[in-house]
């Protein structure tokens, strides 16, 4: 098998195009239908599944994105390498509005979501010391460098409950722990895709800076849309540039992303619940398998 590219799009970004072969399809999943259907289809000859996050037309809040499914559906696909965009706010006076940043971590600080495929009946944890992929990052700056964008390598993303902006206490906040941008999606999607042993990079658009900055104003959503307009195609231009790079056989990722579950699970084999089992085989087939 060959690697195939997984696009989550977030706000603003809600289809792509120059698909061969592209359709729209569903996908169910153990954990429900995901935030919409899948496009699918062929990229200058690789396999590409481009899922919006909060669904075409915007109907998801972050917190109610099943991102369960949406991990679950990419995986159930064939997707090997999964690239997330999206829109974030900027804590730092050098990361401006228009910019990108290839996030690298992460503080969760998501508090009414689903974050795990396991459950009772089938105990497990991986290590989430790194939650991206360093190979599949690396080609995402590499492919931003191709459209002459202006990109940060590595920075830290704020993952907050929403769907409110922060206040300015908050903010402040934040910036004192050295964080670089914020947002309301980064978790527990990364956190899911470990589990599910999917290489997974962070694409971060930014779009304002938050409501700490004193010669900006506070943060709205017009603001945001209007940035992520603005910086669309260069995002669009950012995924086209990536099946040149990640194009090939599947083989193991060399920063072991394919074997995050080799010995994360806790719970004895005559333990396993078998119900339980049988709902995580799409995810972690690899390892409950016989
Ligand atoms: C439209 S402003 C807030 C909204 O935008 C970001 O979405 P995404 O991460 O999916 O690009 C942010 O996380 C909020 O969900
Ligand atoms: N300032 C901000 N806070 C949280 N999520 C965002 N998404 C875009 N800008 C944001």
């Amino acid at each position: 098998m060959d690697r195939m590219i997984g696009i989550i799009g977030g706000s603003g970004v809600y289809e792509i195009s120059g698909l061969q072969d592209a359709r729209w399809q569903r996908v169910e999943t153990p954990w429900g239908a995901p935030s919409d259907e899948v496009l699918t289809g062929i990229l200058n000859g690789v396999r590409m599944a481009f899922l919006p996050r909060h669904g075409r037309g915007h109907v998801h809040t972050p917190t109610t994105v099943p991102y369960r499914a949406n991990i679950a559906a990419m995986k159930k696909l064939g997707v090997t390498d999964l690239v997330a965009v999206s829109a974030v706010g900027s804590l730092k006076e050098a990361y401006a509005p228009g910019d990108f940043l290839i996030v690298d971590q992460y503080i969760d600080r998501t508090f009414a979501r689903e974050k795990t495929f396991f459950e009772p009946g089938l105990v497990g944890h991986v290590s989430v010391a790194h939650p991206t992929c360093a190979r599949l990052s690396a080609a995402c700056v590499a492919a931003a460098r191709t459209q002459g964008m202006t990109v940060h390598e590595g920075g830290t993303y704020v993952a907050m409950e929403g769907p409110q902006f922060s206040t300015l206490a908050e903010s402040r906040l934040y910036r004192s722990w050295g964080a670089d941008v914020i947002g309301m999606t980064g978790m527990p999607e990364a956190k899911l895709a470990r589990e599910a042993e999917l290489c997974y990079a962070c694409v971060a658009m930014i779009t304002d800076y938050d409501c700490w900055h004193p010669d900006h104003d506070a943060v709205d959503v017009a603001q945001v849309v209007a940035t992520a307009m603005k910086n669309a195609d260069k995002a669009r231009g950012l995924v086209a540039a990536l099946p040149g790079l990640l194009a090939g056989p599947a083989v193991d990722c060399t920063e072991g992303c394919g074997h995050a579950l080799d010995s994360a699970i806790m719970t004895a084999p005559a333990k396993r619940d078998p119900e339980v089992i049988a709902r995580c085989m799409p995810v972690m087939g690899r390892v409950l398998k016989g």
